[in-house]
């Protein structure tokens, strides 16, 4: 569970390092807040930039920890991400500020000792409290290295390349790293040497790639509470590699494909603050491993401090000029800060989150007067669950629109009776046209059932065009299945008058149908009535996957019915296609113009069909397309 509360912007704070060469002169003052260097383009000039905090070339590494960071410690210990990085061109001291030397210790071992006091003082006052219980910490650490846009563990033994991938949290992206407790911190920490004044003797065991590398340590803290409820933090730190300018250090070969890499993700890191300043939909985050990493820092939900180190020395002119504009435009962002709590389940339904949930089901039912009452209906799930599928119900409510899928549906449906009702007249005329050349008596009697559907006929119907788009169970559809304008008796269904014809009334009325959707490929495999052939069988044998018992039995049914009846059915199908126009032929399933056309053209050049196998002649018919034909007109081979 997320909450997401107050938008902070990207704290911004500068440090810069004292001289390294007194002979060397240099090009930067700091004044209060604000940090002065000569402009280029008039050197009579200055340029002023102004940040959260600027610290001068004196100030103490307990001074930047205490100011910049340590007020964000407690934020992690309360469920929240905190990113500090450090930023800013080669040799200006980054190294030093977030890790620093034994006899100077720098952010790092800093954090870590504060955390653990921390913590122990929470446990302490805790226990001196009412409650008398203590809330639990376990804190873990991975440490990573991003070095020629690629992973690296730095824990594990041996430098794979480790895929990043989305945090389940789906804003923070993470490596798949190896995660040690914190007790092993100590023993990781004496793995680095000592860092000297001289910075390639900085290079340390674990990172030997030191400022070539984009180094991440990070630390994640699970707060547990006696209630069960725990609250996840993370907190990262980490020591950005400085850009150089190949030009000015003649980088070549791998030192150049380095820099490259080096440059590539800063050069994005710069595009990516751009994107969001000027609040670009598509922000690059993904175009480097960097900034996938700083996702959330960087316009997340995140806690930010950017420590922008700069160098004095005048050689260092352009990139001190560069740093801070870069930092002038980073602390304009804003993340909106995000407290990660997870609950047990027990506490997961308090009454007062369900009632108003319980009030939009009922506003629902409301809203829907008449539909039948069901079941399945909202108001009935059990409280949990509509609280677990919050944002499901949240969907449902109140919303006039069926969604796609019934829209979809309806349409289909309408279309099938419009199908229907046409070849029911269809099958009018026909019979007209017979009692004129003197049909016998007995053949009107369904005709005349037809205009006047019987409340069998009509369950039947109800059945039939169920049947059509879902599978059939126990339960009534209510609110997905609206009952259509034809279950009135405005439309008359052939295919049903047809069925009855044919095969008698229905054995049973169908009762009670809950609706379980399942994709309909095509109006011709709208008849469950029919078995289908072998072929289009293995083709839909994934929507059949679905199907319930029942319906698999109605399927099933054609095997009882009287062959009779489909011979008489067969013929009439046969008498349909030598007499009819194209209009007509139109009206049939599975047939459109063309098809209708080819059909009356053939007829009129071959004279009748002998059966419905001569449709294999008409041009544009194969043996698939005919099977389809019959079988949506119940016309069995
Ligand atoms: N505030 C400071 N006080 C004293 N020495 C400093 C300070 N900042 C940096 N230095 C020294 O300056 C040198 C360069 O610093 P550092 O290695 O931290 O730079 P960096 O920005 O990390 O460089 P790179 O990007 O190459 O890693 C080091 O020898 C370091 O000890």
């Amino acid at each position: 569970m997320e909450k997401r509360s107050s938008a902070t912007k990207v704290k911004v704070v500068v440090r810069l390092r004292p001289s390294l060469s007194p002979s060397e002169n240099t090009c930067v003052n700091v004044v209060g807040n604000r940090v002065q260097i000569l402009n280029h383009r008039n050197v009579e000039e200055s340029l002023q930039y102004e940040f959260n905090t600027v610290f001068d070339e004196k100030s103490s590494q307990a001074q930047v920890f205490s100011t910049s960071v340590e007020p964000m410690l407690e934020k992690v210990l309360h469920g929240q991400n905190v990113s500090v990085f450090a930023y800013g061109p080669t040799g200006a001291g980054k190294t030093h500020t977030m890790l620093g030397m034994t006899s100077d210790p720098g952010i790092i071992p800093r954090v870590i000792q504060s955390l653990f006091e921390a913590i122990d003082k929470k446990q302490a006052s805790a226990l001196t409290g009412s409650t008398n219980q203590a809330p639990q910490f376990k804190v873990t650490f991975s440490y990573m290295e991003i070095y020629n846009e690629k992973v690296h563990d730095l824990l594990a033994s041996g430098h794979q390349d480790l895929p990043i991938r989305e945090d389940a949290s789906k804003n923070i992206f993470v490596a798949d790293l190896s995660e040690k407790s914190i007790d092993k911190y100590e023993t990781f920490m004496n793995q680095f040497e000592p860092a000297a004044s001289n910075r390639t003797v900085a290079a340390t065991k674990l990172n030997k790639y030191s400022s070539r590398s984009h180094t991440i340590l990070l630390l994640k803290i699970c707060r547990r509470e006696p209630d069960g409820k725990e609250l996840r933090g993370k907190l990262y730190l980490i020591d950005l590699a400085g850009s150089e300018d190949n030009r000015r250090t003649g980088n070549k070969g791998i030192r150049l494909k380095e820099s490259g890499a080096i440059n590539k993700s800063l050069f994005v890191l710069g595009e990516v603050v751009d994107a969001i300043n000027q609040n670009q939909p598509r922000i690059p985050y993904r175009n480097s491993k960097l900034t996938r990493l700083l996702q959330d820092s960087i316009g997340g939900g995140c806690h930010a401090v950017m420590i922008t180190n700069i160098a004095p020395e005048e050689r260092f002119y352009y990139d001190t000029y560069c740093t801070l504009n870069f930092a002038t435009k980073s602390k304009k962002i804003v993340n909106t800060i995000t407290t990660h709590v997870v609950r047990p389940p027990s506490i997961e339904k308090p009454t007062a989150t369900v009632r108003p949930l319980k009030r939009r089901s009922a506003s629902l039912q409301s809203a829907k007067p008449r539909l039948p009452k069901s079941s399945n209906s909202l108001s009935s799930l059990p409280a949990a669950e509509l609280h677990s599928s919050s944002s499901s119900a949240a969907t449902v409510s109140n919303d006039p629109l069926p969604s796609p899928l019934v829209r979809q549906q309806k349409a289909f449906e309408s279309a099938i009776q419009e199908k229907l009702s046409a070849m029911e007249k269809l099958v009018e005329n026909l019979r007209t046209t017979a009692n004129a050349n003197d049909v016998s008596a007995s053949d009107h009697k369904p005709l005349t059932a037809s205009k006047t559907s019987t409340p069998a006929s009509k369950g039947t119907r109800k059945s039939l065009r169920l049947s059509l788009v879902s599978v059939q169970s126990d339960d009534s559809p209510d609110v997905i299945f609206p009952t259509p304008k034809a279950s009135k008796g405005k439309l008359t269904d052939a295919t049903n008058l047809l069925k009855q014809r044919y095969f008698g009334p229905p054995r049973q009325k169908v009762k009670k149908q809950k609706i379980q959707y399942r994709v309909v490929e095509d109006s011709t495999s709208c008849s469950p009535l029919f078995p289908q052939s072998p072929a289009v069988s293995r083709k839909r044998a994934s929507s059949q996957d679905f199907e319930s018992p029942t319906t698999k039995k109605i399927k099933a049914a054609p095997q009882i019915f009287n062959n009779g009846d489909q011979a008489k059915r067969n013929a009439e199908f046969l008498e349909l296609l030598n007499s009819a126009t194209v209009k007509e032929l139109q009206e049939l399933q599975t047939v459109g113009v063309k098809r209708a056309k080819m059909i009356y053209e053939w007829r009129e050049l071959h004279g009748s069909f002998t059966s419905t196998q001569s449709l294999l002649e008409v041009p544009g018919f194969s043996d698939k397309v005919l099977k389809k034909l019959l079988r949506s007109n119940f016309v069995t081979v």
